[in-house]
């Protein structure tokens, strides 16, 4: 694999303050060398976002690795969520959001005329905070988004194509929950509805529903904050074994879970700043910023 680096970033804004007379500028200028392995597989430059007259996030420019976990922690709202939701132009979707700069998917810019969103939100999926099944049997919930997007012919046309489209049904069914880490738990009431089961079972069926249209990107927005610790320690095991297909981005109010089982960890402060990004391990043991450090060890947030 090989190694990439930040771009080069400026500060429109760098006289702001982290901490005792450390300028954002300088706690950004020593990071920026920082170098992760893998291509990058999402790009943001200059990245800004706006919900009418406030501005939520401010000049983010980074680089997200395939194939790993990208963490985004910082303090309510910072705006991780708000720069979540704009790796697949989820914001669009907000009245008042707009959004300035650049994000690139695989090096294609997104926020271009033209671009087809159902298939950018398909390749680049997305975990919400509640789980959110549909209410409908396991099966028709990981099978809705497929047929939805052709990938399983509806039974009228695979009927006229003389084929038989229920083995592939059943066969991307079993492959997603099993994915998921979840299908020795229901593979026996595949019919039964979706919300009967517990809650860290809909999010590990949310992630399955997700993984079903073959995304390349999964971005999840504090997927274990409903859950308690045993489901947390279920779907932090099962993003540690995800990031070995599929790039993940993932938001957290949870230190110790960023530190556990994210690669990267991209630290935003008050104000929609991101003040510092780089390998977890000198994000948690040895940050640049003295703001970062007080953040992660409690002292404020
Ligand atoms: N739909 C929206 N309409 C208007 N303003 C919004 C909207 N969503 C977020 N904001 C504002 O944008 C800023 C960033 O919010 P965002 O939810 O991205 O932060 P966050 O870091 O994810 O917060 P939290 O950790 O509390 O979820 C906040 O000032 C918030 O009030």
């Amino acid at each position: 694999m090989s190694e990439t680096t930040h771009s080069e970033r400026t500060d429109t804004d760098s006289t702001i303050e982290t901490t005792a007379g450390e300028t954002i500028e300088q706690v950004q200028e020593s990071w920026t060398d920082y170098k992760f392995q893998g291509e990058a597989k999402l790009t943001s430059e200059g990245l800004d976002v706006y919900y009418g007259d406030d501005h939520a996030l401010k000049d983010v420019t980074i680089e997200i690795p395939e194939k790993s976990v990208t963490a985004l922690i910082g303090p309510s709202g910072c705006g991780k969520s708000t720069f979540l939701r704009s790796l697949n132009r989820m914001n669009d979707r907000i009245r008042s959001a707009r959004v300035d700069g650049s994000v690139q998917f695989d090096g294609k810019e997104i926020y271009q005329e033209g671009i087809d969103l159902v298939e950018l939100r398909k390749r680049v999926g997305m975990v919400f905070q509640s789980p959110n099944p549909f209410p409908k049997s396991i099966h028709e919930n990981i099978t809705y988004g497929p047929r939805k997007h052709g990938d399983i012919e509806t039974g009228l046309l695979a009927r006229l194509l003389g084929r038989d489209d229920w083995d592939e049904a059943e066969e991307l069914v079993e492959q997603s929950l099993r994915q998921a880490a979840l299908w020795d738990e229901v593979a026996d009431r595949l019919d039964d509805n979706a919300l009967g089961l517990s809650g860290g079972q809909q999010q590990r069926l949310c992630i399955a529903r997700c993984l079903s249209v073959d995304p390349e990107v999964i971005l999840m927005d504090e997927p274990a904050s409903a859950l308690d610790p045993i489901a947390t320690s279920k779907i932090e095991d099962l993003i540690h074994d995800l990031a070995e297909d599929y790039t993940v981005v993932i938001v957290t109010h949870n230190m110790q879970q960023a530190a556990r089982i994210s690669d990267q960890t991209a630290v935003f402060l008050t104000g929609g700043k991101l003040v510092e990004y780089d390998d977890t391990d000198k994000i948690f043991e040895n940050p640049e910023s003295q703001r970062v450090e007080d953040y992660i060890t409690g002292k404020f947030g």
